[in-house]
């Protein structure tokens, strides 16, 4: 990115900070820097996301306003494309920016918001990349680059999401114009949903039933041009498109619908890597490579756990802590001046506990993105030895740190009274984006059945088998290898970090073997397959969350060993955030450690209060441990959550900004009330 000489403005005001703040932060016993790198990556990373966000809060053309809490949908979608046409043109101009730097600035000129173009590179783009061939990247690619096409993924439709080789569109070929004539041939086949789709995007790769020769071979992605490149026009020859309407959130993004009535393509618009339709109708394909065309879902899954998870409850930590330390209330001692609601138990073990959480979710979601992007570069060059690995473990991971964070984010909303309920909070915002996560690339129940698939292939694997050597070390499900052959070790009270890594490895065995033997009594019974899975799926949901905890856990624990070695203070918080998280975890599913760890009820009672005793280890460092995320007020919107704590005047200024304070006496009112009592 090219260095702006003019850059003035800070990323904090630290001119007129809350004096309950300056004495909260001066009880730090870390450095913040350092913890800040590691939840960045690295220093470099820390660095170069700081002079990204420096760049957008000195252009002028990535302002919020109309103010984003005040806008209608209208409004909302015309601020995010004003501001998606200056970061496209940011874009072009400077070909120096980098992956990791345009990344950063979409984040914060686009706060808590998935902004209309986004499914152009999260989702078309590497579809398009991995699913086409040598011929047809070089004819579209650069003008994919250049966003000239501006293009969406279009799966789902209105009867069907999950369940996409159910999906009806179909892409029939007709030899005899040489072209692919797409349709919907119901109603429940209108697509819909897909981002940007409603009135943004000129292009979409289109997910749909391929038929040639009279064969249906199942569901293939077409590229379909929808709009003209110049008037913007819905092309002619089949195509009804719009908007879905208001949604939960969403506001300022074009989720949208298209019918296809016997809409042609040409037959190069099939992407052909890995299948393809010949001239004259015949189908080939490559079977090795036919779960590539899962590949893009399987991206964003993985990018969710640190993007959605992690930041978005991140968010709502950083709001809820800072507003707890300013925040007095109820009398603590008779006749003493109010408390910060900090100072309460019962709002540190929330806020604590989540505070926990978000670091767990960042870290382990940033390994997880590494971990994809190095398995991702085998398998685009052919080798998806590592893909059932790299599904399972996205899909599990997506659904169990998406859950557990919108929960989180909720719990610091109510944690922070009625002024959490106001959208100047920044915290419903943020639910709002979050949650969607839940549903988007996948529902939870289905996704952790997919990781339940793959945990029960290995766990049969390892029964045939008398040691671990036969996975690679990459594997998370190594430990299913491991343990499956060995004694069970005596845990000592209260658990080190090594014990807390092995509980939950022997609680996610024994979820998984109870899965198994759940299912094979079932069929033993005599039922069909998938009905004995249908009846099987409450334990074969566990063991994917027991196997997700398995990740996360151990993936912090590493994380853990490599800082140790670098700083002791460090290494003190982030070892009691991940003693917190883990001795929550254990708690809440006691039964599964008592059964699976050979522990008693005492020693549950032992981790209890070791949680009491860790939330007085945590409370000197919570404005320092919210403060190292480094988010900007601006990316957090939020008058109770910023930097220097003066939440009185910015409600107050946010209140005063409400349109309904545009009038002293409202038209409506004058209209309904006053002009008919007058008559
Ligand atoms: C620095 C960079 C930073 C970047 C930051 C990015 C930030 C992100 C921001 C996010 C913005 C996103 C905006 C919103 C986007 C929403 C897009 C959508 O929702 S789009 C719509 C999303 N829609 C959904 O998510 C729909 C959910 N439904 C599905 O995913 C599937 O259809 C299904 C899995 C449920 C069933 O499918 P079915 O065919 O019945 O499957 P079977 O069960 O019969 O298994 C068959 C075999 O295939 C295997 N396999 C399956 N999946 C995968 C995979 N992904 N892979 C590999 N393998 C997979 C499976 O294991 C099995 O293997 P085996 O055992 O035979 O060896
Ligand atoms: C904000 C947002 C953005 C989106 N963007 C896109 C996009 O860009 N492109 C796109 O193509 N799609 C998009 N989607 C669609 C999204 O991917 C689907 O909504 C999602 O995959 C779920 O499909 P569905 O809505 O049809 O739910 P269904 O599949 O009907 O599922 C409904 C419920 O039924 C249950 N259920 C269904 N099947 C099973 C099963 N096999 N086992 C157990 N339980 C089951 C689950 O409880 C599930 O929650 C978006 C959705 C949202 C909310």
């Amino acid at each position: 990115m090219k260095q702006d000489e003019t850059m003035k403005v800070k990323r904090y005001d630290d001119t007129n900070v809350n004096p309950d703040f300056v004495a909260e932060r001066k009880k730090c016993t870390f450095n913040i820097e350092l913890l800040t790198n590691i939840i960045d990556g690295s220093s470099y990373l820390t660095e170069t996301r700081r002079q990204a966000q420096l760049a957008v809060l000195n252009n002028e053309s990535f302002s919020n306003l109309p103010d984003r809490y005040y806008a209608s949908r209208d409004e909302a979608y015309a601020q995010n494309i004003r501001k998606s046409a200056a970061y496209i043109k940011l874009l072009k101009e400077d070909k120096s920016i980098s992956r990791a730097e345009s990344y950063f600035m979409q984040c914060l000129i686009f706060p808590n918001e998935v902004p209309p173009f986004s499914l152009h590179t999260t989702m078309f783009t590497p579809t398009f990349e991995s699913m086409a061939d040598e011929e047809q990247k070089k004819l579209w690619m650069p003008r994919i680059e250049n966003y000239e096409i501006l293009g969406t993924y279009i799966q789902t439709e209105m009867g069907h999401g999950t369940n996409v080789r159910g999906l009806e569109t179909t892409a029939t070929f007709d030899p005899s114009t040489d072209e692919f004539i797409i349709h919907s041939p119901t109603l429940t086949s209108i697509k819909w949903w897909p981002g940007g789709l409603g009135k943004t995007c000129n292009c979409a790769i289109v997910m749909a039933s391929l038929i040639t020769n009279g064969r249906n071979e199942g569901i293939h992605p077409f590229i379909v041009q929808l709009r003209d490149f110049e008037t913007h026009e819905p092309l002619k020859g089949g195509l009804t498109i719009g908007d879905i309407g208001t949604k939960l959130g969403f506001h300022g993004m074009d989720n949208g619908f298209v019918k296809f009535d016997q809409f042609r393509i040409p037959r190069r618009n099939m992407l052909m890597k890995s299948a393809k339709v010949t001239r004259d109708g015949t189908y080939q394909k490559e079977k090795k490579l036919e779960k590539l065309k899962y590949g893009s879902m399987v991206f964003v899954r993985a990018m969710l756990v640190f993007n959605q998870a992690g930041q978005g409850l991140a968010q709502a930590v950083t709001i809820a802590a800072r507003y707890s330390c300013v925040r007095r209330q109820s009398e603590y001692a008779p006749g003493q001046e109010e408390p910060h609601i900090i100072e309460y138990q019962a709002q540190q073990h929330i806020l604590f506990t989540e505070l926990a959480a978000s670091y767990i979710f960042y870290i382990a979601g940033n390994k997880l993105r590494e971990l994809y992007f190095t398995m991702n570069y085998d398998i685009q060059k052919g080798d998806l030895s590592d893909l059932p690995e790299l599904h399972a473990l996205s899909a599990g991971l997506k659904a169990l740190t998406l859950d557990e964070a919108v929960v989180g984010i909720e719990r610091c909303r109510l944690i922070c009274g009625g002024h959490g309920y106001s959208a100047a909070s920044g915290i419903p915002k943020i639910y709002t984006e979050v949650v969607a996560a839940c549903t988007y690339e996948g529902v939870h129940p289905v996704l952790y059945l997919q990781t339940a698939r793959y945990l029960l292939k290995v766990y049969q694997a390892a029964l045939l088998s008398s040691s671990a050597s036969s996975l690679p070390d990459n594997q998370s499900s190594k430990y299913i290898f491991r343990h499956l052959h060995s004694e069970r070790p005596r845990f000592h009270f209260p658990l080190s970090f090594v014990e807390i890594v092995e509980a939950f490895e022997r609680r996610a065995l024994m979820c998984i073997e109870k899965a198994s033997k759940k299912l094979d009594g079932l069929l033993a019974t005599g039922r069909p397959h998938h009905e004995a899975w249908n009846y099987s799926a409450c334990y074969l949901i566990r063991a994917a969350k027991a196997h997700s905890h398995v990740y996360l856990t151990s993936s912090v624990h590493e994380q853990l060993e490599t800082v140790r070695q670098e700083d002791a203070g460090v290494y003190t918080v982030l070892g009691q955030l991940f003693e917190l998280y883990a001795l929550k975890s254990i708690v809440d599913h006691a039964v599964e450690f008592i059964e699976s760890c050979g522990i008693t009820t005492d020693q549950i009672n032992i981790c209890i209060e070791r949680i009491e005793a860790l939330l007085l280890n945590i409370r000197p460092n919570v404005l320092p441990l919210v403060d190292a995320f480094d988010f900007p007020d601006r990316l957090l919107g939020s008058a109770l959550g910023c930097y220097d704590g003066n939440v009185y005047q910015r409600l107050y200024e946010y209140a005063l900004n409400s349109p309904l304070n545009k009038s002293t006496v409202n038209v409506a009112y004058f209209v309904y009330y006053i002009a008919i009592n007058i008559s």
